[in-house]
């Protein structure tokens, strides 16, 4: 076995910081592939071509994307499988049969494997509800978010990825809302078997896209004491405003001082959905080196970048890891 558990890992190495890659989906948009789609960065996995044929375009791309965040210096690299849920795979493409959906999810994770070796960790990414519903960025789960049959709607990803030993971690990303949140930290080591870690998306303000403060988050994990679950690795924040993220990294560990945390900020650019461009970041006097420095004292344990991060920002990220090891 080429890599050590992940959790003996970071529970053997206390001040080791591991450095994870960049924004996929956006990366691959800028490599050329067309990700506006009900299934964004899943969309090259959907064409049978991608598998039957070796050279095929999209397949160098995706390659190419992992080389280049292994050549910046990740330590630990994500499966393209943010919006492959089973119901969004289904309703939107032509596989519908759980059986089908099996085969392109254990595609797609040994395709990963390969492209990063056996000795890097690789991560199941899973997305939020939100990420089915376009509200992961204002966590809006509509009048009842309580109602809703979280379980149901991740179970078939969950299935597969915590039985492949390909993947070392879940990832859950881009969380909005607290009913969602309180309903992943619900299942206990018989339905989460693996490590897994959650990704809040937070406001610039410093709560969750809901409204919950950090305060809550904070007060509730505490409260679930010894009932936890035990592959629980990590919390923290993804997809938040690059410049607000240190402050709200801290907040985190504010409320919970021994939690391992994870952070990947976004670029800090801001989508205008009208025009359909990204606007730039205004604060750009702030650098990776102070960002990921004010994550190291705030007990993160993995570090790297979500939208529209790209190899250059990995490397910054990888250097500033690497001085803080010194
Ligand atoms: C909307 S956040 C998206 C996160 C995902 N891991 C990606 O970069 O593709
Ligand atoms: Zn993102």
């Amino acid at each position: 076995m080429p890599r050590q558990p992940i959790k003996e890992y970071l529970e053997e190495n206390p001040k080791k910081v591991l450095v994870l890659d960049g924004g996929q989906g956006t990366e691959l948009e800028n490599r050329g592939i067309h990700v506006a789609n009900p299934v964004w960065s899943t969309i090259p996995f959907i064409s049978e071509s991608f598998w039957s044929n070796a050279s095929s375009k999209d397949r160098e791309i995706v390659k190419g994307m992992f080389q280049d965040f292994l050549d910046a210096g990740a330590d630990i690299l994500m499966t393209i499988t943010y919006q492959t849920s089973f119901k969004s795979v289904t309703e939107n493409t032509p596989i519908k049969t759980l059986k089908e959906y099996n085969e392109l999810l254990e595609r797609i994770v040994s395709f990963s494997r390969s492209c990063i070796g056996d000795e890097k960790y690789l991560i199941g990414c899973i997305g939020p509800w939100g990420a089915h519903v376009c509200a992961e960025f204002n966590g809006d789960y509509g009048g009842h978010p309580e109602n809703i049959d979280y379980y149901a709607y991740f179970k078939p990803q969950l299935d597969n990825f915590f039985q492949n030993k390909d993947l070392d971690l879940i990832g859950f990303e881009t969380v909005p809302n607290f009913h969602e949140l309180k309903a992943i930290l619900s299942w206990d080591d018989t339905i989460l078997s693996k490590p897994f870690y959650i990704g809040l998306s937070v406001h610039e303000n410093g709560v969750l896209r809901d409204g919950t403060t950090m305060n809550e988050i904070g007060y509730y994990i505490k409260s679930l004491g010894s009932k936890i679950n035990p592959n629980f690795l990590l919390l923290g924040i993804n997809c938040v405003s690059f410049s607000d993220s240190p402050d709200i990294l801290e907040s985190i560990h504010k409320e919970l001082p021994d939690m391992p945390l994870i952070a990947y900020p976004n670029s800090g650019e801001i989508y205008d959905t009208v025009k359909k461009i990204w606007l730039p970041n205004h604060y750009s006097d702030i650098t990776w080196n102070d960002v990921v420095n004010r994550y190291i004292k705030a007990g993160a344990r993995i570090i790297g970048g979500c939208c529209r991060t790209m190899p250059d920002d990995i490397e910054q990220v990888s250097a500033a890891v690497k001085k803080s090891h010194k």
